[in-house]
């Protein structure tokens, strides 16, 4: 077959053209003769039949004559008429070009006789001019009458009217016949003008719809068309006149179209207007013409995802990517690139549409504005959304080496290397004190639960004050024996919250799962033991008293709410999760290093509770039911992890205090008061927002606490990072944060720091949400005491018991308390 033989046989030669490959815009009339196919393979494009059908419409005339009784004007009028179409006249050029622009489409005539016999009263010339520069005007046929006599002359010319867009010159006859032939001979002329316009535009249309850059040329290289994606990536405007497509482009695909090659695909490089590098795309080319010789030339380039990826951020300055777009083009400077293939997917992430929107948002808007959207489409690509950046601002810089490397161990998802230190083999656990692991034997009690469910005298009293801000927890672990969260958690859980009525259980199994998870914690920890739990747990009970949470939270959530407080730390080993993925820690080693203690405290709080069918708290759930608690309270767990700590507090700003003045980012740092705005808290994913603040809160609420309680938790937290630290030294571990050693640690300048950076944007913002301005009141007289003592000098943790005037506050609280046996 011939077109095989084209399709395998020829091509320019040239390197880039590919003959084997037949192109969309090309198609090969059957009856070309061999020679021409081969030479020119693929052969040009042609607007199939089909595209070339308009309906079949009655014909509209108009005429523009300005003898007020035209008999000529009369003549093709009645043609018109006996032809079944309709016909109209006026008598001015004026009238004429007010008929055509404020007709709608359809009432276009089709064919517009001009009276071109009295060049004084009316310059036809002038007016088909007009009506050609007239939108939509390019299918009317126009003619011009003109004297016999003058048509007669040697010396009369045709040209002037066709240049000036008239499609015929008629002699002036009152001939019906002469009048119905000419009739006859426009309907059938401006049908076909009509389906080739309506085709083009349709064509067009096409183009305009599609992501590559289209541009189409005449035989010189001026571009007569650019679809929207090309005006859009090199920033061209819509309704620029014919231009060399040289300006703007280069490289191989150049010179391929140059050379006569009918059909190619090569690299292309273009130019855009608002930035200095040029961006490399795959392009393929056809030369169109419907005889031997090119009409048009097509350009298609196709744009890659590093272009998509440019357009997305709504202005195209950054060639920075240019390179990028170089090494998306393959060596033939042809194949897709993986990522442009997985756009054709139906997947869509609601960041893409995000940046989309934000992108087409930039369309038309002030420059200052666009550099706005331009700013934050670049953040929203970043993968590390929430990760905080020190931000310029002095103000904001942490610059005590204290502060610094107690925020950085917080915050930091990356954990300090160290080549030195190699485990010795699964035995070599970390210290005893704290050694864990999932696969560890869970502690349990239960078969000695001697916790008396009959608490009375001064336990009694004490635990009636459970839900105060300033309940004397370290007075519950005093009275009794570290225990606790199993006596809190009866009065609150089963007590004031009824979470058994919520589960489904029996009193005596939720006691009993609170003393196994009580047991699972390390009393030997100084900070992270079960009192903490019981902190949290009671500032989790506190908040949920609060009417805002009372109104959005059912009582399945505020009881999950309960048990991830009482859970959220349990087999915590007294060492961060940095210390245990430096160590090669088992759990480190079972997480992939990634949210260690987190997720280590919410399986094993699963697996402790499935385990044993006398503290299954869950066991008479439903299996929805069962989903929803167990989503809930392992969301709520991770949520405390540090690392997230930002993500959590700007995810909850945004969307609470979405209203306010000024940015966004600026809400979180400004003095103002925030604005809140609760309408958010319909939609459920919102609500998870709240879960999750409210036990982060919760878990670092001690610096919120009144003086006496915020100060004995920051000798027990630095106690225990000096005993990591201790640990890291003697195993010869990276040290985490070596600003936390006990001999040289200033402890008023960590809790400044920590109050700083941590405690007052997320208590401000939370305080507001549920109305507690004592939470963020008593951060700042702490903050403002820490200051006073570190501006006094005092430092180590001896110091700072010294000039409160006594070895210990807990000391003190110990002398002064009785014992729960008491
Ligand atoms: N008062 C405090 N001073 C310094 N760090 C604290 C304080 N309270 C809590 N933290 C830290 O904040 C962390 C919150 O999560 P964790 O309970 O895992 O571990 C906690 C401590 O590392």
């Amino acid at each position: 077959m011939e077109v095989d033989k084209d399709d395998t046989g020829s091509s320019s030669g040239s390197p880039g053209a590919r003959a084997g490959r037949r192109s969309s815009l090309a198609l090969t009339p059957e009856d070309e003769p061999l020679v021409d196919v081969a030479n020119r393979s693929p052969p040009p494009a042609h607007i199939p039949n089909a595209m070339l059908y308009t309906p079949p419409e009655p014909l509209e005339l108009l005429c523009v004559f300005p003898e007020r009784a035209s008999r000529v004007c009369a003549a093709a009028c009645s043609a018109v008429a006996r032809a079944g179409g309709e016909a109209r006249s006026v008598r001015s050029a004026r009238d004429a070009l007010d008929a055509l622009r404020r007709d709608s489409e359809a009432k276009l005539p089709h064919v517009i006789v001009v009276d071109a016999r009295q060049p004084q009263t009316l310059d036809a010339p002038l007016l088909a001019r007009a009506i050609r520069g007239t939108k939509n005007t390019q299918h009317i046929i126009l003619i011009a009458i003109v004297k016999k006599s003058a048509y007669l002359k040697d010396d009369f010319v045709v040209l002037p009217y066709l240049d000036a867009g008239f499609n015929r010159v008629m002699v002036e006859t009152l001939s019906a016949t002469a009048w119905c032939a000419e009739v006859l001979q426009c309907r059938a002329a401006g049908a076909s003008a009509r389906a080739q316009v309506a085709a083009v535009a349709a064509l067009a249309a096409a183009v305009d719809r599609c992501r590559d850059l289209v541009a189409v040329t005449d035989d010189q290289q001026r571009i007569l068309l650019a679809n929207k994606s090309w005006c859009r990536v090199l920033g061209w405007r819509g309704d620029e006149g014919p231009r060399p497509l040289s300006e703007t482009a280069g490289g191989e695909a150049m010179r391929q179209a140059s050379s006569g090659a009918r059909d190619w695909e090569a690299p292309v490089t273009l130019r855009r207007r608002a930035a200095p590098d040029p961006i490399l795309l795959p392009c393929r080319g056809a030369a169109i013409g419907l005889t031997k010789s090119t009409s048009h030339i097509v350009f298609v380039c196709e744009q890659t995802h590093a272009v998509e990826t440019e357009r997305g951020r709504g202005s195209l300055h950054s060639i920075r990517r240019g390179s990028l777009d170089v090494r998306s083009v393959a060596s033939d400077g042809l194949r897709r690139t993986s990522l442009a293939k997985l756009q054709g997917l139906p997947l869509e992430a609601p960041i893409t549409k995000v940046i989309s929107l934000l992108s087409a948002a930039t369309e038309g808007a002030p420059p200052s504005t666009v550099a706005c959207i331009e700013r934050a489409v670049d953040m929203l690509r970043t993968s590390e959304l929430y990760s905080p950046q020190m931000r310029d601002d002095p103000k904001m810089r942490v610059e005590d080496p204290v502060a610094t490397d107690l925020i950085g161990a917080l915050l930091s998802r990356e954990q300090v290397n160290s080549n030195l230190f190699f485990m010795q083999g699964p035995t070599n656990t970390l210290s005893s004190r704290r050694s864990s692991n999932d696969s560890t034997v869970v502690r349990s009690q239960t078969n000695r639960t001697n916790i008396k469910h009959k608490t009375t005298g001064q336990l009694r009293e004490l635990l009636d004050t459970a839900l105060s801000w300033d309940f004397e927890i370290f007075r519950l672990e005093d009275m009794t024996r570290g225990r606790p969260l199993a006596h809190l958690g009866l009065a609150l859980m089963g007590g004031r919250f009824d979470i058994c009525a919520a589960l489904e259980c029996d009193e005596r199994t939720l006691l009993h799962w609170l003393t196994i998870i009580e047991t699972n914690y390390h009393s030997g920890n100084t900070y992270h033991n079960s009192t903490h739990a019981a902190d949290v747990l009671q500032a989790v009970a506190y908040f949920l008293e609060k009417d805002r949470l009372k109104s959005v939270l059912e009582p399945l959530e505020a009881a999950a709410a309960l048990l991830a407080a009482a859970a959220h730390d349990v087999d915590h080993p007294g060492t961060s999760s940095a210390f245990l993925c430096n160590a090669r820690h088992p759990l480190a080693v079972l997480y992939n290093d990634v949210s260690v203690l987190e997720s280590h405290h919410a399986a094993l709080t699963f697996k402790i509770t499935l385990n044993d069918n006398r503290v299954n708290i869950f066991k008479n759930l439903d299996r929805d039911t069962y989903k929803q608690v167990r989503h809930n309270v392992i969301d709520m767990i991770l949520a405390t992890e540090m690392t997230k700590h930002f993500e959590h507090l700007a995810k909850f700003v945004n969307v609470f205090y979405a209203k306010s003045s000024g940015s966004k980012e600026d809400n979180m740092h400004t003095d103002e008061p925030l604005a809140l705005d609760t309408t958010a808290l319909s939609l459920p994913e919102n609500v998870i927002l709240v879960k999750r603040m409210m036990i982060k809160c919760a878990d670092v609420s001690n610096a919120s606490r009144p003086q006496k309680f915020a100060f004995e938790w920051a000798r027990r937290i630095a106690e225990e990072y000096f005993l990591q630290t201790d640990e890291e030294k003697a195993k010869d571990l990276p040290v985490v944060m070596p600003m936390f050693d006990r001999a040289t640690c200033s402890i008023p300048r960590s809790q400044i720091g920590f109050i700083d950076y941590i405690i007052i944007d997320m208590m401000e913002a939370w305080a507001a949400f549920i109305d507690m301005p004592e939470l963020v009141n008593h951060a700042r007289s702490n903050h403002a005491r820490w200051r006073e003592l570190d501006e006094a000098g005092v430092s180590t943790l001896a110091d700072v018991w010294r000039a409160l005037g006594h070895s210990s506050i807990h000391g003190q609280l110990q002398a002064a308390q009785p014992t729960a046996e008491e």
